[in-house]
């Protein structure tokens, strides 16, 4: 069998082909072409306005494209929207919302139970297992907004476990986190990977993608690169990348200047 057929057999959690999207007469994205299979991650990486947040929106199904397909787990977004997940940035849940860690982790499971359900004692055990994999289980009592930015998006993440996702979306997961939250955070998307779900991962931060991902997705409104981490993410493809940025590398970590 040939490369070619191989790649094709081989099977996708997500497949984009050619995507753009619009907003009005001007393109945010321009034929984003590439796949994830499952187990692995890829990381898309690209300067603010880059057009990250609206793939993963692309993904989720929530905004249309202007061109091209997004195949998620075989079907549609719409189909699959039960098997997916997605990890916004912490600050989008308003901390002084009265609510428990243990009921916003309970929160993943309702796409599962249906929302005029009750949930059920398994429902109760998927979020407290979820929470023990971000090493929180003993904050399930704990009010939301009283924990740190990063313990925050920890229980996001484990909301987003606890709906045990065949894919996970996730923006920017390490802004404000400290070490502790980061590398917890890379232990359950590691573990997520090995029960065979596949991952996304809008960042800036090319540790992460280096750490957690085996492909990488250089985008900015264009692709400038689709492909094995290592191989992809060359200095001159982040130079290009980058391009109107003020871009500098301090070891593996892009700093950029936002002017
Ligand atoms: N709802 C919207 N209506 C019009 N334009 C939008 C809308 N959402 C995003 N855009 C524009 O689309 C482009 C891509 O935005 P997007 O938020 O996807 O980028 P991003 O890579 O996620 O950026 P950041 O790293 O800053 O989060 C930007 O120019 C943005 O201004």
């Amino acid at each position: 069998m040939s490369t070619r057929e191989e790649a094709e057999v081989r099977p996708q959690a997500l497949r984009l082909e050619e995507v753009s999207v619009a907003y009005g007469p001007a393109l945010a994205l321009e034929k984003i072409d590439g796949g994830v299979a499952p187990g692995e991650a890829v990381a898309l990486i690209g300067p603010n306005g880059a057009g990250k947040s609206t793939l993963i929106k692309a993904i989720l199904g929530l905004v249309p494209l202007a061109a091209g397909r997004v195949t998620v787990l075989g079907t549609s977004p719409a189909q699959a929207r039960r098997d997916v997940a997605y990890v916004p940035q912490a600050d989008t849940l308003d901390p002084e919302f009265p609510i428990s860690v243990g009921q916003v982790v309970l929160m993943g499971r309702y796409r599962r139970i249906g929302w005029l359900r009750r949930p059920k004692a398994a429902d109760k055990q998927a979020a407290h297992r979820a929470l023990e994999q971000v090493g929180l289980a003993d904050r399930a009592r704990h009010r939301f907004g009283t924990l740190s930015g990063g313990q925050r998006q920890r229980v996001l993440l484990a909301r987003a476990i606890a709906a045990e996702p065949r894919l996970l979306l996730l923006d920017e997961p390490f802004n404000g986190v400290d070490a502790v939250s980061e590398q917890a955070l890379l232990d359950a998307i590691a573990a997520l990977k090995k029960q065979g779900a596949a991952v996304v991962v809008a960042t800036h931060d090319l540790a992460l993608a280096h750490l957690a991902c085996e492909e990488v997705c250089l985008l900015d409104r264009k692709q400038f690169g689709f492909g094995p981490t290592r191989a992809t993410l060359t200095p001159d493809r982040l130079r290009a990348t980058y391009g109107g940025h003020a871009l500098e590398l301090r070891g593996d970590r892009v700093i950029v200047a936002h002017s």
